[in-house]
């Protein structure tokens, strides 16, 4: 493993820095998930996750698992969370027929595997059973075979994107054992009963009850004989699974409290917490290039305090060569340092070695050109290039999905000026990076 001049050992021997930031937190809001040991399931498992719904109560014309984050819709984020789990086979994902070529397009657009798409119901119960009978049913929705009937099926809504593998073994497991097993949380707000006339009839001791929330997990026998003899009345207005496979199959779930990531996008509100969450995992850590100049690596090492204060990680590295190549295929952060001179054809290396590792397809990459002028006055014609090659360059790179911007920042012999002026390029990139902005692409920021 390279040791970093500069910086500490890089994340690969840092059980608390992950490799790169996890898409999704794990646990607590904004932890990464540390490297999941490889879990062992020997039986096969498969998930539905209902997408069928009109999402009336976000007020938008959208439904909200088609809205988008960094121009991907949430549904892709929450089959990511499920294609990345080895020991899941299928994916089902049922939606309305009208949004079937919706679903088609995103599932070729975001490379997205295992994944079946199935029409779904008037109601989330009769879209879940329509994914459940297309697992069991052998056929794809052409009518060629499928992987095996599952032995497990966890169903989990579409609009919670932020489930994690050690949180879905643990429902797979219980399910496999108890035939049934479901996510349940703390409740926030006491519920109560209420009058016909709107009076408060009674209030439920809270400390008794949990919310029950997905994912829940069901051997496909429990399931499929649950909708199989569920009424017309369970069809139309039941919200519970779990209650099915105990009314229905006597099947009692066991019920795990999962992590607070679990929350379902609901309200308008959800969606911007859940945007935000998006970018901040993403947002954790960068690579500084310094091409190995003393300034440059002098630079960054004043840069890695100044953004520790940010709660951001930079590891610094000389450039992309050997071992350090990893960091094309882990990281979705980049800043690139120049002293004075043209750095274009270095960036334009750089874009270049990163549109071949393919990066860009889930997320944009973010890549900030900081441009040290070690001139007196402060010019950039002749420094870092003409303002409208980096337009340009910059522009190209945004077709690509990654969004390039440019800091200037100028050499101080004042130590004062210095660091302000070095703790302006950590808040800049910082930002950037946060905000992942493409109004700001190609622009040139002054530190
Ligand atoms: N006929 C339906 C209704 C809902 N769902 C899905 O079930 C999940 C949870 O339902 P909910 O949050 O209620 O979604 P909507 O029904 O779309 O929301 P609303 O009630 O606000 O319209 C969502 O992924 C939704 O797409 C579904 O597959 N088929
Ligand atoms: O009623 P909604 O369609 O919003 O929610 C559906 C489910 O997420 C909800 O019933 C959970 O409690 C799981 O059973």
């Amino acid at each position: 493993m390279e040791m970093n001049p500069i910086n500490k050992q890089s994340d690969d021997c840092d059980p608390d820095r992950p490799a790169h930031p996890g898409v999704f937190p794990s646990g607590e809001a904004g932890k990464s998930e540390r490297n999941p040991a490889e879990r062992r399931v020997d039986f096969p498992v498969s998930v539905v996750l209902p997408a069928g719904g009109t999402g009336e109560r976000t007020g938008l014309q959208t439904p909200k698992q088609f809205c988008s984050f960094l121009g991907r819709q949430l549904i892709s984020y929450t089959i990511q969370a499920f294609e990345r789990v080895s020991w899941i086979q299928t994916i089902v994902v049922v939606v309305a027929k009208e949004n079937t070529d919706l679903m088609t397009d995103i599932i070729q657009r975001f490379q997205h595997r295992k994944v079946r798409v199935v029409p779904g119901g008037s109601t989330r119960h009769r879209s879940i059973c329509n994914g459940v009978l297309a697992l069991g049913s052998g056929q794809d929705e052409e009518g060629g075979s499928t992987a095996e009937r599952p032995k497990v099926v966890i169903i989990h809504d579409a609009v919670r994107p932020f489930v994690e593998e050690d949180f879905l073994y643990k429902i797979a497991m219980a399910a496999k054992e108890q035939g049934a097993a479901g996510a349940i949380r703390p409740l926030v707000s006491t519920v109560i009963a209420t009058t016909s006339e709107g009076y408060l009839d009674h209030s439920l001791e809270r400390a008794k009850y949990r919310a029950s929330e997905m994912p829940q997990g069901f051997t496909y026998d429990v399931i499929h004989q649950a909708y199989q003899s569920c009424t017309e009345s369970d069809f139309e207005f039941g919200t519970e699974c779990l209650h099915l496979a105990l009314q229905y199959c006597g099947t009692n779930a066991k019920l795990i409290e999962g992590p607070p990531t679990l929350w379902k996008v609901t309200y308008k509100r959800d969606l911007a917490a859940a945007e935000s969450i998006i970018k901040e995992a993403l947002s954790r850590t960068a690579c500084v290039i310094t091409g190995g100049s003393a300034q440059a690596v002098t630079l960054a090492e004043a840069l890695q305090k100044a953004v520790g204060a940010l709660e951001m990680e930079l590891d610094a590295i000389p450039d992309l060569m050997g071992d350090n190549a990893r960091y094309l295929v882990t990281e979705w952060n980049f800043i690139h340092v120049s002293i004075s001179g043209s750095c274009l054809s270095e960036v334009e290396a750089l874009l270049t070695a990163l549109e071949a590792a393919n990066r860009a397809i889930l997320h944009p990459l973010v890549v900030i050109l900081v441009h040290l002028s070690t001139s007196d006055e402060l010019s950039i014609s002749g420094r870092m290039a003409e303002p409208a090659a980096i337009t340009d360059l910059a522009s190209a790179a945004k077709l690509r999905n990654i969004f390039v911007y440019g800091v200037l920042l100028q050499q101080s012999k004042d130590t004062d000026c210095w660091e302000r002026s070095v703790l302006r390029v950590a808040e800049i990139t910082s930002a950037l990076i946060r905000e992942r902005s493409s109004a700001l692409v190609g622009q040139l920021l002054q530190a």
